[in-house]
């Protein structure tokens, strides 16, 4: 975004009124002003025509929209101009940012059914160790069958802008098209499914606690890749990861766990890997962006105390893939970033 940052008093006032600029931005998108200025810029009295507004009352909702700094407002040079006149320009592509978190399928709203209210005026006694999310409401990491299927279902609910990662990262990741992938902790199989749909030749298997083989063969079989995507059963605390893979990935794994545990699953995965394999981390690593979109996990992950949250700096894991021995490693900068090695052996 190119709008400046808010001081502290400013960003205050927009989070108390939060639920109106949402209620600008669906405005706008059902409108269609979001996909006219993705489109170029436009007068307010464009806008105005195109969407049947009175002139004066958009002007204020485009205001509100320029506050978000979504728009830059640029008034007509000639004093005596109208203010139909104003020109506004989308400071980046809205309407696809706009529905993917206003659409009926977005991460925000799945993540709003969690039971995120049993902290809401909560947090001093949590913050004290006094209250906690119940483990009945949500446990990390799940514990009971229902618990399993509503996470993995959340989990795979976010992974399109990550199989879009996976596109851009295609070339560095599977270099003969024909890897067999270990996708460690791998949810419900939809990121691998989504990746063996697009190519034919490749094999893939999830590692995942043994509560979740229905939920991974049930992917398998719903997307038709078949035997193509498999299951290991395994606990990656505790076991050491089967061998012979070419490509082993850790996608939003890693940043669940302390620094030493996240170490271990690197070493483990490095033991595993096949010579000349890649190893792939594809995370939430710590941007302001990244934080912005984990706010929920931030706010309802206060009260739960078996998963640490610790969005890190890409530059942990760079430092990490280097100490042992990791050679080309990659970035690759897209929807989600994804860090791609080459192995040692
Ligand atoms: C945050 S989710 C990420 C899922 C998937 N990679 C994605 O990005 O959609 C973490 C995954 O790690 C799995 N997991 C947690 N603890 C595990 C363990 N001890 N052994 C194996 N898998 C585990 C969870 O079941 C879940 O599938």
């Amino acid at each position: 975004m190119g709008g400046e940052a808010f001081s502290a008093r400013a960003l205050l006032s927009l989070l108390f009124n939060a639920s109106k600029g949402l209620d600008v931005v669906k405005t706008a998108l059902e409108l269609g002003i979001l996909a006219r200025l993705d489109r170029g810029p436009a007068t307010l009295g464009e806008l105005a025509h195109d969407t049947g507004s009175v002139p004066l009352r958009l002007y204020k909702l485009l205001d509100a929209l320029e506050t978000l700094g979504f728009v830059a407002r640029e008034d007509a040079h000639d004093a005596d101009a109208g203010i139909e006149s104003t020109r506004y320009t989308a400071r980046e592509p809205l309407e696809a940012a706009a529905r993917a978190v206003l659409g009926e399928t977005s991460i925000e709203r799945d993540r709003d059914t969690y039971p995120w209210r049993v902290l809401e005026n909560k947090l001093p006694a949590t913050l004290r160790g006094e209250h906690h999310v119940p483990r009945d409401a949500f446990d990390w990491p799940p514990s009971t069958p229902t618990q399993h299927a509503q996470f993995e279902a959340s989990m795979a609910a976010g992974v399109p802008p990550i199989a879009e990662a996976f596109r851009t990262a295609h070339d560095d990741i599977f270099v003969t098209g024909s890897e067999r992938w270990l996708d460690v902790g791998g949810g419900d199989g939809a990121l691998a499914a989504s990746v063996l749909t697009r190519h034919a030749t490749l094999t893939a298997d999830v590692l995942n606690l043994a509560i979740t083989e229905p939920l991974v063969r049930g992917r398998a079989e719903g997307s038709g890749v078949g035997a193509r995507l498999g299951f290991v059963a395994g606990d990656f605390l505790n076991e050491e990861f089967p061998r012979g893979y070419d490509v082993i990935s850790f996608v939003r794994v890693l940043h669940d766990w302390p620094a030493a545990t996240a170490r271990m699953l690197l070493d483990k995965a490095t033991r595993a890997l096949a010579p000349g394999g890649r190893l792939v981390v594809c995370e939430e690593f710590r941007t302001p962006d990244r934080l912005a979109i984990q706010f929920f996990w931030t706010y309802f992950l206060i009260g739960v105390d078996s998963c640490v949250s610790r969005l890190r700096e890409i530059d942990f894991y760079v430092r990490e893939l280097e100490a042992r021995g990791y050679r080309d490693i990659r970035t690759r900068r897209g929807p989600f970033d994804v860090l791609v090695a080459m192995s040692a052996k």
